[in-house]
């Protein structure tokens, strides 16, 4: 742990400074997309903040004309008295003081309303950019990591707007008031300015070990919001409540917790400490000016007006000067944060710049796998060890193997999802890598076993196989009749518009084998070329499931189809048979074929037919 630490820390203290300037580069950028949201209440937060920048210094001038204007009428006899100007100058600070207030309120609210703006739009930003990556990028931990830091920091990007805006606004006060003081005593601005640095580089310097934590710390954050996930959630309660679960989750979340917090304290702890001291410093120089101008308005070289204004000045630019720089400090933390968001929204997609191929509008000759070989990035086992066969159009397939065969792997180089190590894959004589994947991805109706069960309403889980569809009802009904989803929906009260799940309000959690007749309609939702199920019957019962495949038989008369599945009385309504053992095809024929040979397919239907008997 104490490795770690130093490690961050020698990584950071020589490009501290030259880190935090670089990611301010990112802060036009970033003002570009917020002014692109809503220009009209951009401009209008920055003519607020305009006003409001140069209100101090006013609120303080006028102080001291009103401080001078009662020492000189209290001076005169009675007779030659005349407070109207005085009055004059009340009532115009209170003016100035009330005007000012409501202009902060205004700037708080356009403030928090574009924040709001930009979080969402920042949010579909990032929605957008995942679905350009592809399968491979998004399982690649790495990738991950990038999305996660992206998606986890919207809040702070908020913050940063804010805070830079607050800066600028500081800047223009600042300037206003060094302009005052200039004009009484130059000499006090070298004092201010002078007490405050240390502190600025101070700041500088652990925020960026901060940040180089939370960033090295990725993927055990993500740990540990999975593990708060698992430990207090209504989908793991079953099972962590029956193996009594609870301690070991909680152990293991505190051990990794305890950790980030003792690193991450270690830092704060010393932040604040050089904090407290560089402060104290400040409040010395605070009263040194103070001393100073005493001594000045005791010679007379200052009126006492003009004492209220340069200390209430001076007092003023030193809390402005020194939120000046904890908010740059803030500011650059979060501008490597926005590094983050940029680079992830920025990130290389690999599209390769030839020509797509046309995508055939019919199948005529089929599928060629040809040598395939696959081992999945970062992975040292091939999965798929020189694989060879036909799918000839029309034809209707299944896989059958044990577990970890490579069955969905097969599938998933079919639908292009991932590029195979050697060989290739060909539909009617060209290589699926010619196409456009999205093109080709689209000839496909599939339904995989982990197929996900979204907390929507029925009818939008079944409309999700083809979301343009999802206004055809008569579509939607009749994808539902071929996967028995029909039959779930006329038991639910809010029949098609029941909400499912239990995330929300009259949320109604489905059977296992309900969800997937739901999911099942999702493949029928659409004219695919390809239709192929990947296990997704697994929970049916016997005689749902020979209903299911029955339907699909006959619907699927003429296309082509993939079925994957352990059940051999649906296995052997295919054409053909592909037996995959270790990556490598056994043996592949029709199911009679299948019998009469001595494989591994005839002793694992002979076992199944056992356990029936
Ligand atoms: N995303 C992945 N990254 C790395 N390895 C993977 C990945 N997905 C699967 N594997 C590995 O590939 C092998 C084949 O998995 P695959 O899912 O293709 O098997 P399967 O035949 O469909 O098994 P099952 O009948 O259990 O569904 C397994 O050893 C598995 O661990």
């Amino acid at each position: 742990m104490a490795r770690q630490f130093t490690s961050i820390k020698k990584s950071q203290n020589k490009t501290d400074l030259k880190q935090s300037f670089k990611a301010l580069r990112y802060i036009p950028r970033f003002f570009k997309e917020i002014w692109q949201i809503n220009p009209k209440m951009f401009l209008t937060n920055a003519l607020l903040r305009l006003f409001n920048a140069f209100s101090p210094i006013i609120i303080l001038w006028i102080g001291k004309i009103i401080i001078d204007e009662i020492i000189k009428q209290t001076s005169l006899s009675g007779a030659e008295q005349d407070f109207s100007t005085l009055w004059k100058f009340v009532a115009l600070e209170l003016t100035v003081v009330i005007i000012s207030d409501v202009i902060n309120r205004l700037i708080n609210l356009t403030d928090g309303l574009m924040g709001d703006l930009y979080s969402n739009s920042s949010s579909v930003t990032i929605i957008n950019k995942t679905k350009e990556l592809s399968i491979a990028q998004l399982e690649d931990p790495d990738f991950y990591d990038k999305l996660e830091r992206a998606r986890t920091q919207t809040s702070s990007r908020v913050n940063l707007m804010s805070n830079t805006l607050n800066q600028l606004q500081s800047i223009i006060s600042i300037l206003s008031l060094i302009a005052g003081l200039i004009y009484f005593e130059p000499l006090l601005i070298i004092l201010l300015v002078l007490s405050i640095i240390p502190s600025f580089f101070n700041e500088i310097k652990f925020s960026n070990q901060r940040y180089s934590l939370a960033r090295s710390w990725t993927s055990e954050r993500r740990e540990l919001d999975y593990l708060r996930y698992i430990g207090a959630n209504s989908n793991t309660a079953k099972e962590i409540k029956l193996f009594g679960l609870t301690k070991f989750v909680a152990d293991r979340f505190r051990n990794l917790s305890d950790k980030y917090y003792e690193l991450n304290k270690n830092i704060v702890v010393k932040r604040t400490a050089y904090g407290t001291l560089f402060n104290i410093l400040g409040v010395l120089s605070y009263y040194g000016a103070y001393v100073f101008i005493i001594f000045r308005v005791l010679s007379g070289v200052l009126t006492i007006g003009e004492l209220t204004f340069l200390s209430g000045s001076f007092n003023r630019l030193r809390n402005n000067l020194q939120q000046f720089f904890s908010l740059f400090t803030r500011i650059s933390e979060s501008a490597l944060y926005l590094k983050d968001y940029f680079d992830f929204i920025d990130l290389k997609i690999d599209k390769p710049s030839k020509k797509y191929a046309d995508i055939p509008a019919d199948i005529k000759e089929g599928f060629v796998i040809d040598n395939l070989h696959f081992r999945y990035p970062g992975s040292e086992d091939e999965v798929l060890k020189g694989v060879n066969f036909k799918i000839k159009a029309g034809e209707k397939m299944a896989f059958v193997g044990q577990n970890g065969a490579g069955k969905t792997t097969l599938i998933k180089l079919i639908l292009g999802f991932y590029e195979p190590t050697e060989g290739a894959i060909y539909l009617d004589g060209i290589n699926i890598n010619q196409f456009d994947p999205i093109k080709y991805q689209a000839m496909f109706g599939v339904i995989f076993q982990d197929f996900f069960r979204y907390e929507f309403t029925i009818k939008e889980n079944i409309a999700v196989g083809n979301i343009d569809e999802l206004d055809d009802q008569d579509r939607i009904e009749r994808a539902a009749a071929l996967s028995l989803a029909d039959q779930v929906i006329s038991e639910m009260p809010d029949g098609y518009d029941q909400q499912l799940g239990r995330r929300f309000v009259k949320g109604q959690e489905l059977s296992g084998g309900q969800w997937q007749k739901v999911a099942l309609a999702r493949a029928y939702m659409k004219d695919a070329n390809v239709l192929i199920l990947d296990e997704p019957t697994s929970a049916l019962d016997a005689r749902a499931e020979f209903d299911v495949f029955e339907r699909f038989i006959n619907l699927t008369k003429g296309k082509t189809s993939i079925i994957i599945s352990h059940r051999f009385s649906t296995v052997r309504m295919a054409d053909r048979i592909i037996v995959l053992e270790d990556g490598k095809i056994s043996s592949m024929g029709t199911h009679e074929e299948l019998m009469d040979m001595d494989g591994l397919y005839s002793e694992l239907f002979e076992l199944q037919a056992a356990g029936y008997q």
